[in-house]
């Protein structure tokens, strides 16, 4: 018997790589099996996860206040709250697709619903999207110095234990410091490392080591931090770029830095950069950022049918 025919779309934000589906009226019974199936690099299309673009009314616990709901699926099939990457994917996946006003793509903010509450996005004059993915908190609360508590974190590959900081960006991650671009590189992140206490529901897992700092107005300030980042992430493993963990690794990074640290961060991740703004007021453990970076549309096709 043959399978039913599903239009997609094939994209990917600094290379973390979606396969998207519209669905506007949540017709679509796709169980984890199917989306295992589907992200499968050699039997499937292939990707780090399966956007699904359903109407927020064809959603009973659609977040109101936008219009169109993405129901986002790690490549495992597991259901993940927020995906910093795909959100834009998913906003140029909706303009490019006529399911949003031309006028969308005028630089004007959009809402997007997500299991992480409703995203605002606006289209940047060079194709780019800034997300304002809303409120961040260290886990835990702060410590004595008013700095998350240290969760432990065994990452394959390296000797001994390091300490990390969880992060909650409507999903979970923790971040390492590592001292070198040489123990970046020999972190094996094909497995995944072991994270004590581990948050309720999984984490995702950066590493991250400092570049340079860049003063721009020449007064010894850092006004844009630099730090270059891996990930392992929940449901999906290593993949080459993660847009909520370039936040949680910018957040962690200030945090650590401490008095002075700057509010912008260039991220370089194995699959381009990411720009990640601190939003103003934000302290050590709580606040707002925004993430901006690109969105590509590569390929269009049809599932099944065969
Ligand atoms: N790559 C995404 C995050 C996708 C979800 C994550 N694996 C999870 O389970 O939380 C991003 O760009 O944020």
């Amino acid at each position: 018997m043959s399978s039913p025919e599903i239009p997609f779309v094939k994209g990917h934000g600094t290379e973390n790589d979606f396969v998207l589906v519209a669905d506007p009226d949540a017709a679509l019974d796709l169980g984890p099996d199917e989306v295992a199936a589907i992200c499968d690099r050699r039997a499937g299309i292939g990707g780090d996860g399966l956007i699904r673009a359903v109407r927020a009314t064809a959603v009973a616990d659609a977040p109101a206040g936008a219009e169109w709901f993405m129901d986002y699926r790690n490549s495992d099939g597991s259901i993940a709250e927020m995906c910093g990457n795909g959100v834009r994917v998913f906003a140029e996946f909706l303009l490019v697709e006529g399911h949003l006003p031309a006028e969308a793509g005028d630089g004007r903010w959009i809402g997007i619903g997500t299991r992480a509450g409703v995203k605002r996005l606006r289209r940047e004059d060079d194709g780019r999207w800034t997300a304002d993915m809303g409120s961040w908190s260290v886990v835990g609360g702060e410590d004595a110095l008013g700095r998350g508590a240290d969760a432990i974190v065994e990452v394959p590959g390296l000797d001994v234990p390091r300490p990390g900081l969880s992060l909650d960006l409507g999903n979970p991650h923790t971040v390492v410091a590592l001292a070198s671009a040489e123990e970046l590189d020999r972190a094996e992140l094909h497995r995944a490392p072991s994270v004590d206490p581990v948050p309720p529901n999984g984490t995702n897992v950066e590493l991250v080591v400092p570049l340079d700092a860049v003063d721009l107005d020449g007064d010894a300030t850092p006004d844009i931090g630099e730090i270059r980042m891996r990930v392992h992430e929940r449901g999906s493993g290593e993949t080459r770029s993660c847009g909520t963990g370039a936040c949680a690794a910018a957040l962690a990074t200030r945090a650590w830095a401490g008095e002075g640290a700057p509010d912008v961060w260039r991220v370089e991740v194995p699959g381009g950069d990411l720009v990640v703004t601190v939003g103003q007021g934000s302290s050590a453990t709580a606040g707002s950022v925004y993430l901006t970076g690109p969105a590509v549309l590569v390929a269009r096709g049809v599932l099944g049918g065969l």
